[in-house]
């Protein structure tokens, strides 16, 4: 059985401990992996600090990095996409989209390194400064710690580490337990691409233990988190005054306003509120439909969800692949059940079969139901309907979360009073709230974290500015 070693200062590294990687449809393990111990973890970050402080890299050199790490990545494109399918379970289709995907990111963040630059600053026509010359520039963090989830192990990897090196920072790695070796398969093209030992530091292990460790380790300048909203909250108590920047949960809603193509709606709707087997954070949970047209909506919904086939990632006629474990199948199953016991209307799925949770659709949902106002992450989709669109707003913003949402109209000024109302990171218009360029700027406001992702909004976040006034 193939095994995985993790990355410091250059060296890859076996341990005496193994921790075992499954493949989430069969349950077959089918790799181990090295965990770190608190000895290496140390080492990590004292090789990171070392890199930033002895070996600036120019940004010339950065863009070459990144560029050639990209290229690799297509390069590899089909055993990328079936490693990502196996450990996450994700349909290979979605996972290969995943590759092309991370090789955009890693591409960008190339673009982006030879861009960073600061501004002049007037500060002559300050009355006694008429002598002066300034202007700011932009300085790396130093060390950036990224930790990241399992539900799309590449890209959100290359979200958090593409826009650090471009930056000029160096990096310790942590990524999710279950999900962690294509993190290890990203990390050797970083070295094949001429990354120098130092720069990227790849350590496994539970976030109870390495995760703990590296968020008190006073060296790291910089967190670069997603993941859920829970952990990302203890990081924060835990690494005080030093900058966090967290990509958390949300239950995303969807306006399907009365003046909607409605076929249109429910098309792209259905496709971005399964994929991925639901988890993933901007993935459709709410749906709000205006009552003139529920029925129509609902109808068009269920069918085109019942056409769904679930099962075996490998299998190209799958759409919807299990999810992350057994475990977190059951706990959607009884919100589900939870939520029928409230008064909630099946209108299809429901059934479990170990990891598989099939496309399911609920309508008649409340406010107050698991469902609807937790982050369900499983392929669920809740219905509700509305009368006045302000109305509706306001529900949708009862949410504690508020990552992106969608709203179907045809009417421009409908959509612009949405996008002022809806209090969300973004908002999209005529598509559901799963959409992402990897371009963007991307982050959430209130429990959905802080900061913006998309590798010109991470690099300004990823860089102090600093002012240079001359006295001439
Ligand atoms: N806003 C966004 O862009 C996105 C948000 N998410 C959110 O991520 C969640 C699902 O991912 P999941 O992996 O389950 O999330 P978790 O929060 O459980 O884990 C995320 C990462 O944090 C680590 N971790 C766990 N505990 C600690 C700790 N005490 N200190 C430091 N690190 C720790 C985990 O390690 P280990 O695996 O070892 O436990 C993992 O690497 C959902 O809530 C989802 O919405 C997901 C994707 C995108
Ligand atoms: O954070 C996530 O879950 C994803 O980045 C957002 O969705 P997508 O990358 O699948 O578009």
């Amino acid at each position: 059985m193939e095994h995985y070693p993790i990355l410091i200062d250059g060296r890859w590294i076996s341990t005496e401990e193994k921790l075992e990687v499954k493949e989430k449809y069969s349950g077959k393990t089918i790799a181990t992996v090295s965990i770190a111990s608190e000895v290496l973890v140390e080492q990590a970050v004292a090789a990171a600090q070392t890199a930033y402080r002895t070996n600036a890299l120019p940004p010339y050199r950065r863009y070459e990095i990144l560029k050639r790490t990209s290229e690799l990545v297509l390069a590899n494109k089909q055993q990328l996409g079936r490693l990502i399918a196996q450990e996450v379970g994700k349909t290979l289709k979605e996972a290969v989209v995943e590759v092309e995907r991370t090789a955009q990111t890693l591409e960008i963040s190339a673009e982006e390194a030879k861009r960073i630059h600061g501004e002049g600053i007037p500060v002559e026509s300050s009355p006694g400064a008429e002598n002066r010359l300034a202007f700011t520039i932009r300085v790396p963090v130093g060390v950036v710690c990224a930790i990241t989830p399992f539900n799309v192990p590449l890209n959100l990897v290359a979200h958090k580490v593409g826009p650090a090196l471009a930056a000029g920072n160096a990096v310790v790695l942590k990524p999710a337990s279950v999900t962690p070796l294509i993190a290890v398969k990203l990390a050797q093209l970083f070295e094949q691409a001429g990354l120098p030992p130092g720069y990227l530091n790849l350590v496994i292990g539970s976030g109870s233990s390495v995760g703990e460790q590296l968020a008190q380790d006073e060296r790291i300048n910089l967190y670069t988190f997603t993941g859920s909203p829970a952990v990302g909250k203890q990081l924060k108590q835990r690494t005080g005054l030093r900058k966090v920047l967290l990509e958390l949960g949300s239950n995303s809603a969807v306006i399907v306003h009365k003046d909607a193509d409605v076929e249109l709606a429910a098309g792209l709707t259905v496709g971005k509120s399964f994929g991925n087997a639901g988890q993933v954070c901007i993935s459709v949970q709410r749906i709000y439909v205006h009552q003139d047209i529920k029925e129509r909506f609902v109808k068009a919904f269920v069918q085109r969800t019942l056409a769904l086939r679930t099962g075996d990632p490998f299998d190209p006629a799958t759409d919807v692949g299990p999810m992350i474990s057994e475990k977190e199948a059951v706990r959607a199953e009884q919100w589900v059940h939870e939520a029928l016991e409230a008064g909630a209307t099946l209108e299809c799925g429901g059934k479990r079969d170990g990891a598989l949770f099939q496309p399911t659709v609920l309508s008649h949902v409340k406010e107050e139901m698991k469902v609807t106002c937790e982050e369900l992450f499983a392929p669920v989709v809740g219905i509700s309907e509305y009368t006045e669109l302000d109305e509706c707003i306001e529900r949708i913003n009862l949410s504690r979360y508020g990552l992106q949402a969608g709203i179907f109209t045809a009417n421009l000024s409908t959509a612009f009073h949405a996008a002022r109302r809806i209090h969300v990171g973004g908002l999209i218009v005529n598509d559901a709230s799963q959409f992402r360029a990897d371009l963007m700027p991307y982050g959430g406001v209130k429990e959905s974290g802080w900061g913006k992702e998309g590798p010109k909004y991470a690099i300004e976040e990823m860089t102090e500015e600093r002012i240079v006034v001359f006295n001439l």
